[in-house]
């Protein structure tokens, strides 16, 4: 079977074809971590503002953060990639041209950084994953002590995203290349202020870095950003149905849902695209879409996750699907969530909420509850612990919040489903808050796990939230997720 890519691309069903013609584009955007997120979100957004707009100069230099993969699966298809969107009424291809380079970031350095330093250029688009930021769990603030975040300081070739996002703003002043606007697309609550302190916080390690933090300051924005649209991670059928469907192979094919979200805060001082012209919002203050999301379809998603993962069900089309699990997410974002968030103009939480759960249920798509349930000591901050916290400042009882976190302790700590299967959830602190917790017996690991992971000690030390997850902590191992589950969702 051909690959896709410039010369085949005309043997590609017309309706699959962008009328973009991808030769005629020029890079204006650099994308850090190019992942399937990035492919079916901000690329998507950003092919159809050129085509609402006209303007063609918004094309993408992708890198990768990690290794070749990306670049290698994409470079022999001259950047070109399918986003398949499929819903229950079944599924649409359309072929992607706006990735116009991929750069594969660890031995491409110098490329990479010329790229952000190129007048051309006057966005940078982040999607790399909450780890990558490098933040210390306690404090979510860049993590000075990091040995890599270190390294790069010291003058290493970059290998962390803030240590290259800031080495290509050095070439940037350098280069006198004027304004930029970075826009971080991860899952972060603000993420465009804390992306902002994690870069000072690099210029503070750097010999002469004030300077290099006055240029920044002067020249450089970070609008944050919200982000929604489920990407799976993509399945070997899925692109062999791309295969069947276009008449060509595709190895950097992307699946998603047919929803997507962008909210964008309005803080350029650079030329951007048009994204308000392929549906974006471009707002003054993102923080209550955010917030919004984070707990409601965020929070909802690890429940079942790490629900999921515990009860041996392999998808969240799945997990939703059973009733008690389901009571539980409803519970959780129409009695637990709600009172906790801002009034939202425009936006009926209660209508939000049925939307959410029934995206979930698309039973077309493969997100595995494995895939969901990863890195949850990053995760359960921003979804999870606030709605606990602010629900008992109301005194409320966050019954379900606090049994997503002792589901996500048993998933970390125990490592065995119901049925006594071992699992694999990963999660960069497994093994300090196993390490911390291997004296302790039952519920006595609640604490030492929940401290290592670095909740605050003002939620450990609030008895009634401990109380919460210590007592569901011991029921899902005496009565099982669905059992519990139930209880949870009666309040
Ligand atoms: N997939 C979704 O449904 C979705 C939806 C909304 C937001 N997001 C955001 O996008 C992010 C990426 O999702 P994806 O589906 O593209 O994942 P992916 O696994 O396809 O890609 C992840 C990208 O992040 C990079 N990365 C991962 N760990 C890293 C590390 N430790 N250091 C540096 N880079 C690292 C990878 O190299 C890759 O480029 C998510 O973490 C989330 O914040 C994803
Ligand atoms: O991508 P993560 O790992 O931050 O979180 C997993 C999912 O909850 C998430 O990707 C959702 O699918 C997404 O946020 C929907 O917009």
């Amino acid at each position: 079977m051909p690959r896709l890519n410039l010369a085949t691309l005309g043997s590609v069903p017309p309706w699959a074809r962008s009328t973009l013609d991808p030769r005629d584009l020029a890079v204006g955007i650099v994308h850090l971590g190019i992942g399937g997120f990035h492919r079916a979100h901000q690329a998507v957004f950003t092919e159809d503002a050129m085509l609402a707009s006209g303007q063609t100069r918004w094309a993408i230099s992708a890198v990768t953060q990690r290794g070749p993969r990306v670049r290698d699966e994409l470079a022999p298809q001259d950047g070109l990639y399918t986003v398949t969107t499929r819903s229950r009424s079944g599924a649409g291809y359309r072929v992607v041209p706006v990735v116009r380079e991929v750069i594969d970031g660890p031995s491409q350095v110098e490329t990479a950084l010329d790229r952000i330093a190129d007048p051309a250029v006057s966005v940078v688009t982040l999607t790399v994953t909450e780890k990558a930021y490098r933040l210390d769990p306690a404090q979510g603030r860049l993590d000075t002590t990091d040995p890599d975040v270190r390294a790069d300081a010291a003058g290493a070739p970059p290998q962390t995203v803030v240590g290259r996002l800031v080495a290509g703003l050095r070439r940037r002043q350098a280069a006198g290349a004027g304004a930029l606007a970075v826009v971080c697309c991860d899952n972060l609550p603000d993420n465009g202020r804390l992306l902002r302190r994690a870069v000072f916080a690099f210029c503070a390690l750097l010999p002469g870095g004030d300077g290099l933090a006055a240029w920044i300051a002067e020249h450089v924005t970070f609008p944050s950003s919200m982000v929604d649209r489920i990407v799976p991670a993509t399945t070997e059928a899925e692109r062999a149905e791309v295969e069947a469907a276009l008449g060509v192979r595709d190895e950097a094919a992307v699946v998603a849902e047919p929803f997507g979200q962008w909210v964008i805060e309005d803080d350029f001082r650079s030329p951007r695209p048009a994204w308000e012209r392929a549906g974006a919002l471009v707002v003054p203050d993102v923080r209550p879409y955010e917030l919004t999301k984070l707990r409601t379809l965020n929070a909802c998603h690890s429940l079942l996750a790490y629900a999921g993962v515990l009860a041996g069900i392999g998808t969240i089309a799945e997990a939703v699907a059973v009733p008690e699990l389901q009571a539980a997410a409803r519970r959780l974002a129409q009695c637990e969530v709600r009172p906790t968030l801002p009034v939202t103009e425009g936006l009926d939480h209660h209508r939000y909420v049925e939307t959410v759960l029934d995206r979930f249920a698309n039973p077309a798509l493969q997100h595995t509850t494995q895939q969901v349930a990863a890195d949850g000591s990053l995760k359960v901050g921003p979804r999870l612990l606030g709605t606990a916290a602010d629900g008992l400042e109301l005194s409320t009882t966050p019954a379900v919040a606090t049994l997503a976190i002792a589901a996500w302790l048993r998933c970390v700590l125990v490592a065995k489903a119901d049925d006594g299967s071992p699992l694999a959830v990963s999660d960069p602190a497994a093994d300090s808050m196993r390490t911390a917790a291997r004296n302790a017996t039952g519920a006595g690991a609640v604490r030492p796990a929940l401290a290592a992971a670095g909740v605050s000690g003002a939620l450990l030390d609030e008895g009634r939230f401990t109380g919460l997850v210590e007592s569901w902590y011991t029921q899902l191992a005496a009565a099982g997720v669905r059992a519990t589950a139930r209880e949870a969702a009666a309040g």
